[in-house]
């Protein structure tokens, strides 16, 4: 069964505050966005995923994909989440999968058993959503608070999402609503006369909805880590040429450094610093020098690498410090390209990246312009 997912992310986030919608604020240094990108569009089941967004947020949405590996398609949402949904339907519907999941950006935390639990009830049900029982005793109020009577949690639910459907089944209801809003897309298939199932929720699964909920889920993700540093070393020979690849840039300064590989000390620091952190050895032994493969290569890849190490570690980046270390060439000019560059490959945002610059007053083999030497302390979060 193909299963495409639709994640709503078109939402303002009143309710929550803190000045920019909630889909695109950090939590513990990663956009929530990308959180729920990298749970949802992890998994295997999943084929392809919609974000629908508002297009106010365009420069939000270019942040998150330098933040995840993970590839999407956007379309642009409505005045309501409803509108969202139908959005993101339509955007599937060329290629229509034999099932669809739509989920709230604002749910960062599902886990990948519950879309296995989903995707397993698929089989059985058209219309299938997380549900989890009330612990609360309920009661029914008037508009000013004033309890009615007590309602029997037995018989009652609260509704989580991702929401499973057979993508036939939730187009054919969302084409028979009218106007107007509705809570969730199981009220869609219930206003359609159809019967939705409930599988098990989750606690963790909790929509981000209030800034107390904010806390809860930073004080979430600070209780389940531990932080660690990694930290590298490299230098290379300097030599006059045309151009020299240094932290991920290319400089037209007339000099260039000797190696293997394109010989870019800091990226090299860098990996090493991300090896450190995921107790994974140094780079010689991921690229042997020795190995004919990495001759002339663009050491982006090592970077790359030893972040996939990482994250198969449970670990995330959260911030990278550089010390570049030659009398020449002057970093200054290039120090904020590679600072986006490398946030960009480290997949941060630029502020928790840091790129400084010294000399060794003309002392040893940088002072006599023999060489550069790069430094890099690593920060990472560990599961
Ligand atoms: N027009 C809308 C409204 C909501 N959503 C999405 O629907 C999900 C659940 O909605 P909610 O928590 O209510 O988000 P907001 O509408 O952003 O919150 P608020 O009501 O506080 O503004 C969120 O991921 C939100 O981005 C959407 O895509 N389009
Ligand atoms: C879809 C939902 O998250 C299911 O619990 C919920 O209905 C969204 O409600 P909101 O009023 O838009 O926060």
């Amino acid at each position: 069964m193909t299963i495409d997912a639709i994640i709503v992310a078109a939402g303002r986030g009143e309710r929550a505050g803190g000045g920019i919608p909630k889909q695109f604020r950090s939590l513990a240094s990663r956009s929530v966005l990308a959180r729920t990108l990298d749970a949802l569009a992890g998994h295997a089941a999943i084929r392809r995923v919609v974000v629908v967004v508002n297009p106010q947020d365009t420069d939000h949405v270019e942040a998150v994909r330098g933040e995840t590996a993970r590839s999407f398609t956007t379309v642009p949402g409505g005045a309501t989440r409803t509108d969202s949904v139908r959005a993101g339907l339509a955007a599937l519907a060329d290629d229509a999968p034999d099932a669809v999941m739509i989920h709230d950006a604002a749910r960062p935390f599902l886990s990948s058993a519950l879309i296995d639990r989903l995707a397993e009830a698929l089989d059985r049900h058209a219309a299938v959503i997380p549900a989890l029982p009330a612990t609360d005793a309920l009661m029914r109020v008037m508009t000013d608070g004033t309890i009615v009577e007590p309602v029997d949690r037995a018989v009652v639910r609260a509704a989580q999402t991702p929401q499973a459907f057979r993508f036939d089944t939730l187009s054919a209801a969302y084409a028979r609503l009218g106007g107007g809003g509705l809570a969730d897309d199981a009220a869609v298939i219930l206003a359609a006369g159809g019967q939705v199932h409930t599988v098990e929720g989750e606690a963790e699964n909790f929509k981000l909805t209030m800034p107390a909920d904010f806390r809860r889920a930073e004080a979430m993700l600070m209780g389940e880590t531990i932080t660690v540093s990694g930290q590298g070393f490299d230098v290379h020979r300097l030599e006059p040429a045309e151009t020299m690849w240094l932290c991920g840039v290319e400089l037209h300064e007339g000099l260039g450094l000797v190696g293997h590989s394109d010989a870019d000390a800091g990226l090299h620091a860098v990996t090493d610093a991300v090896l450190g952190c995921a107790g994974a050895g140094d780079i010689g032994q991921h690229f042997p020098p020795s190995d004919p493969k990495w001759k002339g290569a663009a050491s982006d890849a090592f970077l790359l690498h030893a972040l996939e190490l990482l994250g198969q570690a449970g670990g995330e980046v959260i911030h990278a410090d550089v010390t570049l270390i030659a009398e020449r060439p002057k970093i200054g000019p290039y120090r904020e390209a590679m600072r986006t560059r490398l946030a960009q490959l480290l997949r941060l945002d630029p502020k928790r990246v840091n790129i400084k610059a010294t000399t060794t007053e003309k002392l040893g083999f940088t002072g006599r312009g023999e060489g550069l030497a790069a430094q890099a302390i690593v920060t990472a979060r560990l599961s």
